[in-house]
């Protein structure tokens, strides 16, 4: 999986801050020390890492206190957002002309996936936007690439434009712009030409052909395999070409990822797609924020606090937090919670906003439907004031009266009370106050504690 080792390693890093209640800049030091490691080791342009490790010192040290976040929250959420402006901020969209059809020009080297990336793109643009393109075979020195496109057409059920192997680039793109008119094609997409290596005559026959087609959009596909190359490339062809997009594709591989991280800051050009798998489907767009987040293993995390933020009352937060790390936390505070939380939205939503949750130990028995959570409320609501507080002093015979009073088994009482004691211990670890270090893998939680 793409990823794995830098996520791995920024992970690590950041669940050493996370729990810290207070953070020094000995600490910010330490911890950016070890990001600029994982960076360069995922093949990130050493310039570029640089500059991120720079802004994210600077911000982290001079934020303001945020009440509801603990500071090593604080640096996690400033991390992500450098992170984020690093690979372009917001989402870069496809160009639509204010008159039909857009030219697309498709440009990039040998290899890298031109072909097959057309393809999908025409495919991503008539399911997602409804759009009408037209294909068009414009690299006339693999005569292959001519017949690939064409069977790629014919299994999309979608018009191919190609005048064999004898027609200049630039005739064929001409043509094929006025058929598009035509035939009312919304958007044409020009398969160029590749080659090995970047070239003057490569270049020379692009410049021409972008000349005439006169392009709304040009996108530079590259193969993210290619870390550093992959980065260099863009440099070169948008040099050349002014490019307006870039395609990375084969981000599906084992790709550690450096491209995808650098190609913005250098080329100041952003990401528009990435390709992820060889499937005519496995195109999408690319979004710098929800993949900073998955860098970062923290799924919707942010969205999550920030949602708690509005929701929650910080002061009982504070004191929650405190609880669960004195293990005093009762059920009591279990069931305050469960109101919190809904006051939030649907239950299965925000868990699904935690990732790592169902795989974290004591959580995967528990289910996430509302119904289950139904009849643990009415189980604790079954409970004494006494039984909540202190679980401990719960015997067979509470036991028996509480499955009988809440309508359920003796089983789901045992089943919640041992979950609960789990949950507890969880919770514990997650607050980053356990001594065996190592072994804490609240991954993404950002020690923000959720009582399921
Ligand atoms: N795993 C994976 N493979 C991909 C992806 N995109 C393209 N490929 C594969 O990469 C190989 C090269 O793709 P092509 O589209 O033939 O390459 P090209 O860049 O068009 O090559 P030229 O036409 O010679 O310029 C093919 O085997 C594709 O299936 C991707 O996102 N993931």
């Amino acid at each position: 999986m793409a990823f794995e080792g830098l996520a791995e390693r920024l992970q690590d890093t950041l669940t050493k801050i996370r729990g810290k209640g207070k953070v020094s800049e000995q600490d910010i030091k330490d911890m950016m020390r070890e990001v600029r490691l994982a960076l360069l080791e995922a093949d990130v342009n050493f310039k570029v890492v640089k500059q991120f490790i720079a802004s994210v010192k600077e911000k982290a040290l001079g934020q303001e206190v945020m009440k509801s976040l603990t500071p090593g929250q604080q640096v996690i959420k400033v991390v992500n957002e450098e992170l984020t402006a690093l690979m372009g901020g917001e989402q870069s969209k496809i160009a639509v002309a204010q008159k039909s059809p857009t030219v697309v020009m498709m440009v990039g080297l040998q290899g890298a996936g031109k072909t097959t990336t057309t393809a999908k793109l025409a495919n991503h643009l008539r399911k997602k936007h409804n759009r009408n393109p037209l294909l068009v075979a414009a690299d006339i020195y693999r005569p292959a690439a001519i017949k690939q496109l064409e069977t790629l057409g014919k299994q999309l059920n979608m018009p191919v434009f190609s005048l064999g192997d004898q027609v200049s680039p630039v005739e064929i793109a001409k043509q094929a712009i006025s058929k598009a008119k035509e035939e009312h094609h919304d958007y044409v997409l020009i398969d160029t030409a590749g080659r090995l290596h970047i070239d003057e005559t490569l270049m020379d026959e692009l410049k021409q052909v972008k000349e005439l087609a006169k392009p709304d959009e040009i996108l530079l596909v590259v193969d993210a395999m290619t870390g550093q190359d992959a980065v260099n490339v863009a440099e070169s062809f948008n040099e050349q070409l002014d490019v307006t997009g870039v395609v990375l594709t084969k981000l599906d591989g084992d790709t550690r990822g450096g491209a995808a991280i650098s190609v913005k800051a250098v080329t100041n050009t952003p990401i528009k797609f990435v390709g992820m798998g060889e499937k005519i489907d496995q195109l999408e767009p690319f979004h710098p924020e929800r993949m900073a987040s998955r860098i970062l293993g923290m799924g919707d995390v942010l969205t999550l606090i920030e949602k708690a933020q509005s929701n929650v009352d910080e002061e009982k937060v504070r004191e929650l937090e405190k609880k669960m790390r004195n293990m005093d936390f009762t059920f009591d505070d279990f069931l305050e919670q469960l109101d919190q939380v809904r006051n939030m939205g649907p239950l299965d939503e925000i868990l699904g906003m935690i990732p790592g949750l169902n795989k974290a130990k004591g959580m995967k028995d528990l289910q996430v439907d509302d119904k289950q959570i139904g009849k643990v409320e009415a189980i604790v609501r079954s409970m004494t004031k006494k039984e909540k507080q202190d679980p401990s002093i719960m015997n067979a015979s509470r036991r028996r009266r509480i499955a009988n009073g809440s309508g359920t088994t003796i089983q789901d009482v045992n089943r919640l009370l041992k979950q609960f004691e789990d949950m507890k211990k969880m919770m514990k670890q997650m607050t980053g106050m356990t001594s065996g270090k190592g072994k804490k893998r609240g991954k993404g939680l950002g020690g923000f504690k959720l009582p399921f």
